[in-house]
């Protein structure tokens, strides 16, 4: 067991997500509808595996559990971004406020699919993981190791994330 479980955990059947803030860099390779699909995607790899349900509420009144946003530099909490490079986003354990709540930096060169620029998909998938409770892993091959590995087609959780997140959410079985 190499994972590691941050103190705080969802607490409920059901958690809300939302993109309140699309990048708006000039120059963009991916649309809109593209990120769209990779955080529901994201959504889906965690999903799978967990008795917890994510629930995509657009424009709710209500904030969602897990506000996704594209920022850059300084933007409103004590992590300011770095610019291209570095560091590529970043997460909240669970919680209420900023708890839970996804950043990612909209200097990135963000693809989707592709061997080149930052594969969405990998960031969202890692990032979720810390949305979710889950710190970082010692396991190379495991999506919360600390590193980006790049584009990783058909990409699916190392049993290491799994273990991980179900120690905190239980097993999902399939009736
Ligand atoms: C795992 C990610 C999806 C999320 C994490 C951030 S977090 C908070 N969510 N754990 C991340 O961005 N890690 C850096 C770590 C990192 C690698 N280097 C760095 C050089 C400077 C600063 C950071 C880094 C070496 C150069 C490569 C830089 C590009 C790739 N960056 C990384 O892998
Ligand atoms: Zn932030
Ligand atoms: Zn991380």
């Amino acid at each position: 067991q190499h994972y590691t479980v941050s103190q705080s955990f969802w607490n409920k059947k059901v958690v809300t997500y939302d993109i309140v803030q699309y990048p708006t860099r000039y120059g963009l390779r991916v649309s809109a509808s593209e990120i769209e699909i990779a955080i529901h995607k994201a959504f889906k790899i965690w999903e799978q595996h967990i008795e917890l349900e994510f629930s995509y509420q657009p424009n709710s009144i209500e904030k969602a559990d897990i506000e996704i946003s594209f920022v850059s530099n300084n933007h409103g909490d004590s992590y300011p971004f770095d610019g291209p490079g570095k560091t590529l986003a970043h997460a909240f354990f669970p919680g209420s406020g900023l708890g839970g709540d996804v950043h990612f930096e909209e200097e990135e060169d963000w693809s989707l699919g592709e061997y080149n620029g930052v594969d969405i998909l990998y960031v969202a998938v890692h990032e979720l993981g810390h949305s979710l409770g889950l710190g970082h892993s010692s396991v190379y091959g495991a999506v919360m190791y600390p590193m980006y590995r790049g584009y990783t087609p058909n990409l699916q959780l190392h049993s290491d994330d799994i273990s991980g997140i179900q120690t905190m959410y239980g097993r999902k079985y399939e009736v």
